[in-house]
């Protein structure tokens, strides 16, 4: 089943000084949660999710997904694990601009050898952007920007997804239609959905908060938000 565990991450950089970023933290993450990582800013919350989804490794601790322990992968096939079984959305949506919509969405399908099938014209329409399949994404708004960055991240069906701030540069409308998309593309998938964010309305929706303060997990359950002051 798609869990992570992790336990003790500690991550640093640089020596002497050596800047301490997180320290010591532990949890799990069950298969199928929607999880919110929240926190000031600076308190590690970007460090936390990279090193969840394998972006980064820790100083000290273990990241286990689906039970393997992705430090003692090789690059390859820690590359390979995310490249399947992850999707990442990104505040500044990180699309490839010399691509197209469509091509955009292609990526992930090739990267990974999967039949195109009618996978991009589904996907376009779950993000209400059928038209624009052809459009630079220069030319999309915000938004519609995100939206593309959104079925990029789900189209080869992984298990993960991790969104950092995808919310950061969008009005409070296109807010809410992001983060009701991934919650509701995610659930109905039982796709694990891990969010980083500032927007304290996403915190009721969240199966798991964690909060972060000075590189410390202070909250571990839904519900009870006090922690959750950015
Ligand atoms: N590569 C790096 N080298 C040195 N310091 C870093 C590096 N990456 C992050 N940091 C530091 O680690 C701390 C935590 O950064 P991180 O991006 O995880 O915070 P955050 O909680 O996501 O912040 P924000 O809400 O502002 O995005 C910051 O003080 C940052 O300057």
């Amino acid at each position: 089943m798609a869990d992570i565990a992790f336990d003790s991450l500690t991550r640093w950089y640089g020596e002497s000084p050596r800047r301490q970023v997180l320290n010591g933290v532990s949890g799990h993450i069950r298969g199928g949660e929607f999880v919110v990582v929240v926190g000031r800013s600076g308190s590690g919350k970007s460090t936390l999710l990279n090193l969840l989804g394998g972006l980064d490794l820790p100083s000290q601790g273990t990241v286990r997904v689906d039970g393997t322990d992705i430090a003692t992968l090789k690059d390859a096939e820690l590359t390979a694990l995310r490249r399947a079984r992850m999707g990442f959305v990104f505040q500044a949506y990180n699309l490839i601009p010399t691509l197209s919509v469509a091509d955009n969405l292609r990526l992930p399908l090739s990267l990974n050898g999967l039949a195109e099938g009618d996978r991009i014209d589904k996907w376009l329409e779950r993000v209400g952007l059928s038209d624009r399949a052809d459009a630079w994404p220069d030319t999309l708004s915000g938004g519609e920007q995100q939206r593309v960055a959104i079925a990029r991240a789900l189209i080869h069906d992984p298990a993960f997804i991790f969104a950092d701030e995808p919310t950061g540069n969008l009005d409070l409308e296109n807010a809410e239609r992001i983060v009701g998309l991934l919650d509701g593309l995610c659930r109905e998938a039982g796709r694990t959905l891990i969010m980083v964010t500032h927007a304290h309305e996403v915190v009721g929706l969240a199966d798991q908060l964690l909060t972060i303060r000075d590189g410390r997990l202070v909250e571990a359950d839904a519900g009870t938000s006090t922690g959750a002051t950015p």
